[in-house]
C-alpha cells in the first residue's frame, strides 16, 4: 500500500478548488522549466490533494505553451499518485450534450508542436498508451460524477488538436463521421502520455461546453457560448472532485493495470550508455528505475 495523493489538473474555467485542509500555493521547481503556476496543495476526507490550474491563474498559457513536461513532473515529484484532467471539450455526439461530463478512455492525437516525451537521445524508452487512462481512476469519476448528479458518460474518445483555432467544418465532420472520435479538445495530449511515462494513474473528465461545428442545429462552435456553458460546468467539476478522497481513500493498492509499473521495462538504453544529464532530469519521473 502507498499513501494517496489525488492531482486535479484544472481546464479552462477550473482555476482553484475549495475545501482543502491547510491549503497552501506551492510553487515547485522542475528539470523541465516551470509548471504552469504554484500548485495548490493540501487535505480533502483525510486524503492529501494537489490542485493545479493548466493554463494558470489569469489563462496565461495557449495549449501548445502550457509545459506540460514540467507540469507531470511537478505532480510526480510533490508525491502525487493519481491525476485527473478536467477538461473543456466540444462534443460529437447528439447525445453528449453541453452541461454533459464524458470519462474519456481514449485519445487520437493530432498535435505537433509539443514537447511529447521526457525521454530521447541518452536515454531511450516505450510505454504502451494502447490504453491511456486508468479504468480504477476513471471508475472513481463515474461514482462521483454520478453522486454529484452529473448526467455522465462512460467511454469517449477525445481528439486532441494542436489549436488555439477551433476546428474548420470539414474537420469537425470528419473527426466525428470517418475517425470516430466523441470529444475535441486541445490539452490531454501529450499531458496523458506523459503521465504515463511517470507511471502515474491518468483519468480526464471532458465537461462539454458545445457541439464544435458540425451539427445543423447548432451553428459554429465560438468562445463566448463556450463560456457561458463553462461556469456551470466549472461549479460541477468541483463537486465531483470534492467527492473523490472519500472514494478513492487514503491508503492505495498497486493499480491493478499497471500504470504505477509503466516503465518496468520500457528502458532500452543499456546503462552505461545512458546520458548523464539527462539520467538527472528523469530523477522524479523515473527515479524508481534508475
Ligand atoms: C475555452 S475553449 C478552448 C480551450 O478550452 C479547453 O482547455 P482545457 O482542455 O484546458 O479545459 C480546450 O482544450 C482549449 O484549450
Ligand atoms: N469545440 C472545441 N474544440 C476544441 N477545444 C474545445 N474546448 C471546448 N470546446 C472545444
Amino acid at each position: 500500500m502507498t499513501q494517496t495523493k489525488i492531482a486535479v489538473i484544472g481546464g479552462s474555467g477550473l482555476y482553484d478548488i475549495d475545501g482543502l485542509t491547510g491549503a497552501d500555493w506551492v510553487t515547485v521547481e522542475t528539470p523541465w522549466g516551470k509548471p504552469s503556476d504554484a500548485i495548490l496543495t493540501g487535505t480533502l476526507d483525510g486524503v492529501e490533494m494537489a490542485f493545479l490550474p493548466r493554463h494558470g491563474r489569469g489563462h496565461v498559457h495557449s495549449p501548445s505553451s502550457v509545459p506540460y513536461r514540467a507540469n507531470i513532473d511537478a505532480l510526480k515529484r510533490l508525491g502525487c499518485t493519481d491525476v485527473i484532467s478536467v477538461s473543456a471539450c466540444g462534443s460529437f455526439r447528439d447525445e453528449m450534450a453541453p452541461g454533459d461530463f464524458v470519462i474519456v478512455d481514449q485519445f487520437i492525437d493530432r498535435t505537433f508542436a509539443r514537447e511529447k516525451s521526457f525521454f530521447g537521445a541518452g536515454c531511450v524508452a516505450h510505454v504502451s498508451v494502447a490504453h491511456p487512462t486508468c479504468p480504477r481512476l476513471g471508475d472513481a469519476c463515474e461514482a462521483a460524477a454520478r453522486d454529484a448528479g452529473i448526467t455522465v458518460h462512460k467511454g469517449g474518445t477525445y481528439l486532441a488538436m494542436e489549436g488555439p483555432q477551433f476546428s474548420t467544418l470539414a474537420e469537425s465532420k470528419m473527426y466525428r463521421e470517418s475517425w470516430g472520435a466523441d470529444v475535441i479538445g486541445m490539452t490531454n495530449m501529450p499531458e496523458a502520455k506523459l503521465a504515463r511515462e511517470a507511471e502515474l494513474c491518468y483519468a480526464s473528465v471532458a465537461m462539454i461546453t458545445d457541439y464544435d461545428s458540425w451539427h445543423p442545429d447548432h451553428g459554429e462552435v465560438d468562445v463566448t457560448a463556450i463560456i457561458a456553458t463553462l461556469m456551470g460546468n466549472a461549479d460541477k467539476g468541483r463537486d465531483l472532485v470534492a467527492r473523490l478522497p472519500a472514494l478513492l481513500g487514503a491508503d492505495r493498492a498497486p493499480c491493478p493495470h499497471g500504470c504505477d509499473r509503466a516503465l518496468e521495462f520500457a528502458i532500452l538504453t543499456q546503462p552505461d550508455a545512458r546520458d548523464p544529464a539527462l539520467m538527472a532530469k528523469l530523477d522524479a519521473v523515473a527515479g524508481r528505475m534508475l
